[in-house]
């Protein structure tokens, strides 16, 4: 096992109060935002993030990092909107900071187009993404084979810059990290008071949740400095994300594959596909070819289980099943899980005062 970190060890507690051991597992962007989260929200506990990939080598670092909510089909949609609306507000907070450059978030403006005028002509976020409107026909002659769209400013993270920086503010706070695959969640029973799963896709073995599944995603990064304007066709197929680094264009969707290797017929397709809607990009260059699995579930699951084996009890706080939106939503899931950690401890306070009488 491999420290990462030893910096910022948690120094004995003044109070009363037991410091609490919180283990994450996952050192992606759900674990890596939900450990800051606990750490900055709960300061009587000490986080580890337990994880075998960081960045650059997680789902996240594939990203565009667009904040473009998805559809949970079997999450409400008011607590879809909560969570985009949090994760929107905080990041725009950090955008309007002096922070931003180092986190990797900026505002970016530009277009969603649809062949055919959609029912929904404002979706459930259209009033958290900034200047939301329906665009002019002189806007829409750029797409000749579109009749539609929504013309809106959002924010883009620059995924390894900001997880990066997810990973600093972590050890400012004092948390920990370690390198290591958790084969079964009791290894860490007796260690650690409380685990928050953030394994994503690997919580499929971890958790023994088949609900969960891969959704391949392949992805260009190019150099088009020139391109300034975000496009991204309605059924998300296609897109184009600049960025501070480079431009990502996308994509596939594959249900059920996790295939981790390029395929060059994709990438020729996706080119041509940016192609037709923005003929400069071909005289991208430095092109460079990524695949990720986007962990997907028809919810994301927030919730707490308290596992049994024996007599003994592994209280269990889930964050995972983000999809292809956790860049959208990921600090509202944190939030949340943040506040099912807080109950738990409570609950052990509670438990641990009756213990004395
Ligand atoms: C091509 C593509 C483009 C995307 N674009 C966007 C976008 O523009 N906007 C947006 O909102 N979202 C986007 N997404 C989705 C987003 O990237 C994901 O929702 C998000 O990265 C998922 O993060 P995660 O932390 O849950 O998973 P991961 O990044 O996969 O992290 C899982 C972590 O758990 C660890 N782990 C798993 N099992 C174990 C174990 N047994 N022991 C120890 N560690 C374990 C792994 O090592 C890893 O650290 C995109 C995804 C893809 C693939
Ligand atoms: O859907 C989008 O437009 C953003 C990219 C993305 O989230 C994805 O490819 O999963």
């Amino acid at each position: 096992m491999e420290q990462r970190h030893n910096k910022g060890l948690v120094s004995v507690p003044l109070g009363l109060m037991p410091m609490r051991r919180v283990a994450v597992i996952g050192g992606g962007l759900v674990g890596f935002s939900t450990a800051v989260c606990i750490s900055k929200s709960l300061p009587r506990c000490s986080v580890t993030v337990i994880a075998d990939k960081f960045t650059p080598n997680t789902t996240g670092d594939v990203a565009a990092g667009m904040l473009i909510p998805h559809r949970y089909p079997d999450t409400p949609i008011e607590q879809q909107k909560r969570w985009f609306q949090e994760t929107f507000s905080y990041l725009l907070t950090i955008c309007n900071s002096a922070e931003a450059a180092d986190a990797g978030i900026h505002l970016l403006s530009g277009w969603q187009i649809h062949q055919t005028a959609p029912e929904e002509k404002f979706p459930f976020w259209a009033d958290i993404v900034l200047g939301f409107r329906i665009m002019s026909m002189a806007e829409l002659e750029k797409f000749p084979e579109h009749q539609f769209g929504q013309a809106f400013t959002t924010l883009k993270c620059d995924s390894q810059r900001y997880l990066r920086w997810l990973e600093s503010r972590l050890r400012e706070n004092g948390g920990q990290i370690e390198d290591r695959k958790i084969t079964d969640v009791w290894e860490l029973h007796g260690h650690y008071d409380v685990i928050v799963n953030c394994s994503g896709l690997g919580a499929r073995a971890l958790v023994g949740d088949s609900k969960l599944h891969p959704v391949r995603g392949q992805v260009l990064k190019v150099q088009a400095p020139w391109v300034t304007h975000f496009i991204r066709v309605s059924d998300g197929s296609t897109y184009i994300y600049p960025g501070m680094s480079s431009v990502t264009l996308g994509g596939t969707r594959q249900k059920d594959d996790w295939r981790l290797s390029t395929d060059a017929t994709a990438s020729q397709n996706i080119l041509n596909r940016c192609c037709a809607l923005e003929p400069s990009l071909k005289k991208a260059y430095a092109i460079t070819e990524h695949v990720g699995l986007r962990p997907t579930r028809s919810a994301i699951r927030v919730e707490k289980e308290v596992l049994l084996r024996g007599s003994y009890q592994l209280p269990v706080i889930h964050n995972y099943g983000h999809g292809g939106g956790g860049f959208s939503v990921h600090w509202g899931t944190a939030r949340e899980a943040t506040h099912l950690v807080e109950e738990l401890i409570a609950s052990l306070r509670g438990s641990s005062a009756k213990a004395k009488l």
